[in-house]
C-alpha cells in the first residue's frame, strides 16, 4: 500500500485530554478519533489490527467448535423484561422507542437474546451442547467513558454463549473456552493473568477474569507472591482463622465522644488500635438497609457484601436516611441496639472482637466493651468476608503475601447455571424424558479493549509497537529520498519481492524529509522498518526490528528470508 493513499492523519501534538498513553498514542498515530464522549472512529490503521485480532479469535472459537452467529443491536425490551434486567441495569441501559412508540434496548451484552433463540429451537438434549459467539458492538451508557478505548460507551465485543444438559458439559465449555482464551492472548502477543473474578449480578456461581497488567488499568489485580493465588481485588482475600477467644466481659458502658467520629479518632481517644474496633458502613440493598462491620483496619468490600446478599442494587447509604432510620449520624454508628428491620452483616474478623468500641447510633456517643451474644444477637449466617483484603496480607490460601497491581480486563468467563434459561423457558427433555433447564456459560473478550491493552503494554516513548500477529502491516519501506531513482527502484523491487511472500508492506512514497518519515515510522509502530538510502547504490539497506529498535544493514538479496525469520519469530 503506497502511504500516500492511506487515510492515517497523524499529529504533532496530542489534545490534553488524553490522559493515558494508549488514548494519546492512537490519537497522534491517527489511529482513532472521537466522535462523541465514549464513541470513537476506528480509522483505517486501527481497523486492520482489529481484522487480525478478530482473525485470531475467531481461529481459536472454531477450534473449540464454537458457531459464529451474529444477533441485533436493538432488541425489543419485552426480551429483558423476561429476564428482568430490563429495570435493574439503571441509567447505563440505553433504551429507546421505535415509530409506533414501542421499547427497544441497544444490546449491551446478549445472554437474553440468545437464551430466547435456544428457547425457540432447542427442545432435546441430544442437540446439546452447543457453544454460539459474535463479535459485534455493545452499548453501555457509561457515567464517566474515558481512556480512549478502554471505557467507552460503545466497544466491540467478542461474546459467546454455551448451553449444556447438565452441570459436566458447562464444566467442559468453560474449560475450552479458557484454554480458547490463553491461545488468543498469547498469539496477540499480550501479558495476562487469569483471576478470580466477580460474577457479581450475572447470577451464576465462579467466574474468571483475563487481566492485562498496565498502569492505565481501571482494575486492582491481588496476587500472592509465593503461589498461584490472584484476584481482582473486589474477590481478593486475605487469610483469616476464626479465633474462639477466652475472656472476661467488661460491663458495657456508654461515653461521650463529642469529637470522635472517625476510626483514627476514636482510637487516639481511647488508646486502642483499629484492628480492635469496629468500624459500621450502612448500605441500601435493593432498597433495605443492611449496617456492615468490620474491624477498624479494614474497609468493607461493597462487591462481596453485594454477592452475599444477591443484591440487584447495592449502594451506600445516605447520612439523611440514616439518621432518619436510626437516629444517628455517620461516626457515630454501631451494632448494639440497630432498629429491627436494619440487617446485620458482621466480618468474621469483627465477629471475634471482645470488649470492644464502637458508636452508640446515638451522635457523639460510643459504647465501650461491646460483646457478641450479650449485647448483640450475632448468628453464623450473618458472618462473612466483607472486607477488602489489603496489600502486604497474608493471602487466603495461607502462603505468600499480597502485592496489588494494576490490570486491565480484557476477558471475563461466567459459570451463569440456569439464571436466563429459566427466565426465557430454554428446557430440554433430557435421557428419561424429564424437561430440564438449559445449563448455561457465557464468555467474554473486550476486542476493542485489546487495541489499547496492546499499546499500553508494547509502545514505548518513540511511539506504538504492534506485535507481528496483529500489526496492520508486516513491513513499513520507507525510501529516503523520493527523487532519487536508484532508491525508488530498489525500494519497489522490494515491495514487490515482499508482497510476493504474503507479506502486507506500506511503502512510505510521500514527498517528506527523511526526519518526518522516521519519526512517522516510529510512531505508528509496524514491525519491520526497511530504510533504503545512499547505500541502496551498493545494494545495501538497512532493516529495523521496531520492538527491539535494532538496526541490521543486509544486501537486498538477502532482505526476504530475514524478514520473514524476524517475523515469524514473532507472529
Ligand atoms: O456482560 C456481562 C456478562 C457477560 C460478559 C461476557 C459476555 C456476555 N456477557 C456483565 N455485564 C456488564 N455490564 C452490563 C451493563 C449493562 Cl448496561 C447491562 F445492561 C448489562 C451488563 C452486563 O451484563
Ligand atoms: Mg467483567
Amino acid at each position: 500500500m503506497k502511504q500516500s493513499k492511506l487515510l492515517m492523519p497523524t499529529l504533532r501534538e496530542v489534545p490534553a485530554d488524553a490522559e493515558v498513553k494508549s488514548h494519546q498514542l492512537l490519537l497522534k498515530a491517527g489511529f482513532i478519533r472521537p466522535v462523541s464522549a465514549g464513541t470513537f472512529s476506528y480509522l483505517p490503521m486501527a481497523k486492520r489490527v482489529l481484522n487480525k485480532i478478530e482473525q485470531i479469535i475467531r481461529e481459536e472459537m472454531d477450534r473449540i467448535d464454537a458457531n459464529e452467529m451474529l444477533v441485533p443491536e436493538i432488541l425489543p425490551a419485552e426480551l429483558w423484561q423476561k429476564s428482568g434486567r430490563y429495570t435493574t441495569y439503571g441509567p447505563n441501559l440505553y433504551k429507546f422507542k421505535n415509530r409506533q412508540d414501542r421499547d427497544f434496548i441497544l444490546g449491551p451484552t446478549h445472554e437474553e437474546t440468545f437464551t430466547q433463540l435456544m428457547a425457540d429451537d432447542i427442545k432435546s438434549y441430544k442437540k446439546l451442547p452447543l457453544v454460539v459467539y459474535q463479535i459485534q458492538p455493545k452499548f453501555r451508557d457509561e457515567n464517566r467513558p474515558r481512556f480512549g478505548l478502554l471505557r467507552t460507551r460503545e466497544f466491540i465485543m467478542k461474546d459467546a454463549y454455551s448451553f449444556s444438559a447438565d452441570q459436566a458439559g458447562l464444566d467442559t465449555a468453560f474449560r475450552n473456552m479458557e484454554s480458547a482464551y490463553t491461545n488468543v492472548f498469547d498469539r496477540i502477543g499480550l501479558n495476562y493473568r487469569a483471576i478470580v473474578g466477580d460474577a457479581g449480578a450475572m447470577g451464576g456461581s465462579d467466574s474468571k477474569e483475563f487481566s492485562a497488567p498496565a498502569a492505565a488499568g481501571e482494575d486492582i489485580i491481588a496476587y500472592s507472591d509465593t503461589t498461584d493465588y490472584a484476584a481482582n481485588l473486589e474477590m481478593a482475600k486475605d487469610f483469616y482463622e476464626r479465633q474462639k477467644p477466652t475472656f472476661s466481659a467488661e460491663p458495657l458502658e456508654k461515653i461521650d465522644t463529642p469529637n470522635e467520629k472517625t476510626i483514627e479518632e476514636l482510637s487516639q481517644l481511647l488508646d486502642v488500635p483499629a484492628e480492635k474496633l469496629a468500624k459500621t458502613i450502612m448500605f441500601m440493598a435493593d432498597g433495605e438497609l443492611v449496617a456492615v462491620v468490620t474491624t477498624g483496619d479494614f474497609e468493607v468490600n461493597d462487591v462481596k457484601v453485594q454477592n452475599f446478599l444477591q443484591a440487584d442494587t447495592l449502594e451506600l447509604a445516605e447520612e439523611g436516611q440514616v439518621k432518619a432510620l436510626i437516629g444517628a449520624s455517620f461516626g457515630s454508628l454501631g451494632p448494639v441496639k440497630l432498629p429491627e428491620n436494619v440487617r446485620l452483616l458482621v466480618d468474621e474478623r469483627a465477629a471475634d472482637l471482645v470488649n470492644f468500641a464502637a458508636g452508640a447510633n446515638e451522635d457523639g456517643k460510643h459504647y465501650l466493651n461491646i460483646n457478641w451474644q450479650r449485647d448483640v444477637q450475632l448468628t453464623e449466617e450473618n458472618i462473612g468476608d466483607f472486607r477488602t483484603a489489603r496489600e502486604g496480607d497474608v493471602a487466603v490460601d495461607g502462603h505468600g503475601h499480597l502485592v496489588f497491581t494494576k490490570g486491565i480486563e480484557i476477558g471475563h468467563i461466567f459459570k451463569l447455571g440456569t439464571r436466563y434459561s429459566k427466565a426465557m423457558g430454554a428446557q430440554v427433555l433430557d435421557e428419561n424424558g424429564r424437561q430440564v433447564d438449559m445449563i448455561m456459560g457465557s464468555y467474554g473478550i473486550g476486542v476493542s479493549r485489546l487495541l489499547s491493552a496492546i499499546v499500553e503494554q508494547k509502545a514505548d516513548d518513540d511511539g506504538l509497537v504492534w506485535p507481528a500477529s496483529v500489526a496492520p502491516f508486516d513491513v513499513h519501506i520507507v525510501p529516503v529520498n523520493t527523487k532519487d531513482d536508484e532508491q525508488a527502484g530498489v525500494a519497489s523491487q522490494l515491495e514487490e519481492l515482499l508482497t510476493k511472500q504474503g507479506l502486507e508492506v506500506l511503502i512510505d512514497d510521500r514527498k517528506e524529509r527523511a526526519g518526518v518519515k522516521f519519526a512517522d515510522a516510529d510512531l505508528i509502530g509496524l514491525p519491520i522498518r526497511i530504510t533504503v538510502g545512499k547505500k541502496a547504490s551498493e545494494d545495501v539497506v538497512e532493516v529495523k526490528v521496531r520492538a527491539s529498535n535494532t538496526n541490521i544493514e543486509m544486501r537486498v538479496s538477502e532482505v526476504v528470508d530475514s524478514v520473514s525469520v524476524l517475523l515469524n519469530g514473532d507472529k
